[in-house]
């Protein structure tokens, strides 16, 4: 698999505090990853550091396998890390024609980006007549005017309304699909969740997991259960080798699994201890228990 970015031990002291410690990761072409951790936990400093615009204290980053330096890396890059800024009185074509002027890329691309993010028909509307999320979407357009390998957001959400959020987390699976690599920053767990195959968990400048979204925790989910007869359940359960702690929540069992299972021979074990159940379905972990399991230590 091709690779995007290799960040290798990436440090950052601001005096005392280390905002970024230690910190090694792999982007790999093609994937939707999310930078996961709560305020102040070193995303945007990690974003600002392969960015050039934050120097690291030790440590090192190439871009596409160190082919070329980094100042020529970033013209394959389009990436938002500040609040959306453009000329106020100035329409989205003014205003991306100015930014393909500056970067020195072709005018070209400007309707097609528009339209991916819903702002043709606004086109000629000035920039101070949008709404904050038209406003993130106009960004997202002038990051890809240059049709970037990597896509880079940080908190790309952040003060939107539910409409709002909805609409760039469908843009950006829309990106993803076309082939082009992400990489977010978020607090929100939801948001990662939703929209990343591949998370990076940070606390306090530390990595605490890097890899897949649903393999952030080896965890085999929990059963939710219920008989009519529930003490005969729970003995029952005691014996079976995948059962692991059991909480009573009232109107049923949650199990804790200890490995992978199958409810229908769950149900057949069950019957045949002379158990019937009325309740049996199978809970996945979401990605907020995972998280906090894996931050609680
Ligand atoms: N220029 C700076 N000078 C001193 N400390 C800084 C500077 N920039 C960031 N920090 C500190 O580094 C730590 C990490 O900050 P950073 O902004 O990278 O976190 P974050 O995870 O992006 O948080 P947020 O979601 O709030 O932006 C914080 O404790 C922050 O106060």
């Amino acid at each position: 698999m091709e690779k995007i970015l290799e960040i290798n031990q990436l440090t950052k002291n601001y005096g005392a505090l280390t905002a970024v410690d230690n910190v090694s990761f792999t982007i790999e072409k093609g994937h939707v990853y999310g930078i996961l951790g709560p305020n102040g936990s070193g995303k945007s400093t990690t974003l600002g550091m392969v960015l050039n615009v934050v120097n690291p204290s030790s440590g090192n980053y190439s871009w596409f396998e160190g082919t070329v330096n980094n100042h020529d890396a970033l013209k394959r890059i389009g990436a938002i890390i500040e609040r959306p800024n453009f000329y106020p009185s100035m329409d989205a074509v003014q205003n991306l024609k100015l930014v393909c002027k500056i970067k020195n890329i072709s005018e070209d691309k400007i309707d097609e980006k528009l339209e991916l993010v819903d702002l043709l028909s606004r086109k000629r509307s000035p920039f101070k007549t949008y709404s904050l999320g038209m406003k993130q979407r106009l960004a997202i357009a002038s990051a890809l005017l240059n049709d970037p390998e990597i896509l880079i957001l940080d908190e790309p959400t952040n003060g939107l309304d539910p409409q709002g959020i909805r609409k760039i987390r469908d843009i950006i699976q829309h990106i993803a699909k076309t082939g082009t690599t992400i990489l977010l920053a978020s607090h929100l767990l939801d948001e990662v969740e939703k929209v990343c195959t591949h998370v990076i968990v940070l606390r306090k400048g530390h990595m605490l997991y890097c890899g897949p979204v649903e393999e952030m925790n080896k965890n085999f989910g929990s059963i939710f259960i219920d008989a009519k007869d529930r003490t005969a359940l729970q003995t029952f359960l005691k014996t079976q080798p995948y059962a692991g702690t059991t909480e009573d929540q009232g109107d049923g069992l949650e199990v804790k699994l200890l490995s992978d299972v199958d409810t229908t021979q769950i149900n057949q074990d069950a019957y045949h201890a002379g158990i019937v159940l009325s309740k049996l379905m199978f809970k996945k972990q979401s990605l907020e228990d995972q998280f906090i399991e894996l931050t609680k230590n």
